[in-house]
């Protein structure tokens, strides 16, 4: 039986693709919009475990389209965790730094408060909460600042950005793990294995790359390891005004990941290594 994957075009939908044992579907077998898709073909598939990769992701946008992405990031998972817990199959659900508030330094516990900065937070807060509901065997793995060689993500936006200028200002008061999707992939993969002969390790976990960085930080580190003559001026985020505010402090401590499932944080300048060199913008 297989683990089915939602999300099949997504950056760590990509990475469950090559593992084994996964069944990963798109949009068109299930929109997300209509919750009873994503059960149906659960109810379909029958498979051993679920691990849902599709979202809307599109932090900006989802601040005057909160109904849409409340749909996709509340409603649809709440849907496949019924249709899991129904089964008696688990389910992992990825989840999000941005359901933080962000304030001071300290690295967030799973069980810290959470109060979303703007839509796409508290969207994907209603997932989380909408996954417990069902009462089910689950998993809620929040990470952070996604990168991988597929899609759109930071990495390939300060690619583009430092082929073209000489410098770039970027944010250096926000601090967080850039986080592989092949490395969030295989967590999720372990944790679902794990989860189905030990449904008591059911709860809310991090994973995040590490050592924790500014987005300036991971930004110079992209440039060095591309060989790209660009250099990153430090601002602070009120000099980079975006529709939805984001988090300042995104540390998130990963201890009872390690503990439970036996996952350390990856490194995350060496995923950035393989990242580039599958780009073949490696210097
Ligand atoms: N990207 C990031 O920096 C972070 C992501 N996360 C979380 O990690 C998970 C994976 O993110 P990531 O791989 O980056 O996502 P991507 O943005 O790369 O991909 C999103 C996926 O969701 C699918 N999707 C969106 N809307 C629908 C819909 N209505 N019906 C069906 N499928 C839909 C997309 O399909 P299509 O191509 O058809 O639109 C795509 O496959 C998500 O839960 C996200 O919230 C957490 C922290 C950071
Ligand atoms: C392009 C650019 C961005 N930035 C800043 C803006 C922002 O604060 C930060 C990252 O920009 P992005 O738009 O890539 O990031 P963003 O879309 O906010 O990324 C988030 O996506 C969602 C889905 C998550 O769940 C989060 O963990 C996080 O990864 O870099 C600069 O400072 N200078 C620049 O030239």
């Amino acid at each position: 039986m297989a683990i089915l994957v939602f999300g099949e075009t997504g950056q760590v939908a990509r990475e469950l693709a090559v593992l084994p044992d996964t069944l990963c579907i798109g949009r068109d077998a299930a929109d997300l919009r209509d919750a009873a898709s994503c059960a149906a073909a659960i109810r379909l598939h029958k498979p051993a475990a679920v691990i849902n990769a599709a979202a809307y992701t599109a932090v900006d946008a989802a601040e005057t389209d909160e109904a849409q992405a409340t749909l996709v990031n509340g409603t649809a998972p709440g849907a496949m965790a019924q249709a899991c817990a129904a089964l008696g199959i688990p389910m992992v659900q990825i989840s999000t730094d941005y359901v933080f508030a962000g304030h001071g330094e300290t690295p967030w516990q799973p069980d810290d408060a959470t109060t979303p900065l703007g839509a796409y937070g508290r969207s994907k807060l209603a997932g989380e909460m909408a996954v417990r509901d069902a009462g089910g065997a689950h998993a809620i793995l929040r990470t952070s600042w996604v990168v991988s060689a597929h899609g759109a993500n930071f990495v390939k936006t300060m690619l583009r950005l430092g082929a073209e200028r000489d410098s770039l200002n970027v944010v250096a008061d926000q601090i967080g793990g850039p986080t592989a999707a092949a490395d969030i992939a295989a967590a999720c993969h372990r944790i679902a294995l794990q989860l189905i002969d030990a449904p008591d390790k059911t709860g809310t976990y991090h994973f995040s790359g590490a050592p924790d960085c500014s987005w300036a930080d991971f930004a110079r580190a992209i440039f060095d390891e591309a060989g790209l003559n660009c250099a990153v001026h430090d601002i602070p985020s009120s000099d980079y005004p975006t529709p939805a505010k984001r988090p300042l402090n995104s540390r998130m401590d990963c201890g009872t990941t390690h503990k439970t499932f036996g996952i350390e944080r990856p490194q995350w300048q060496a995923s950035l290594t393989q990242i580039l060199k599958d780009l073949g913008a490696s210097k």
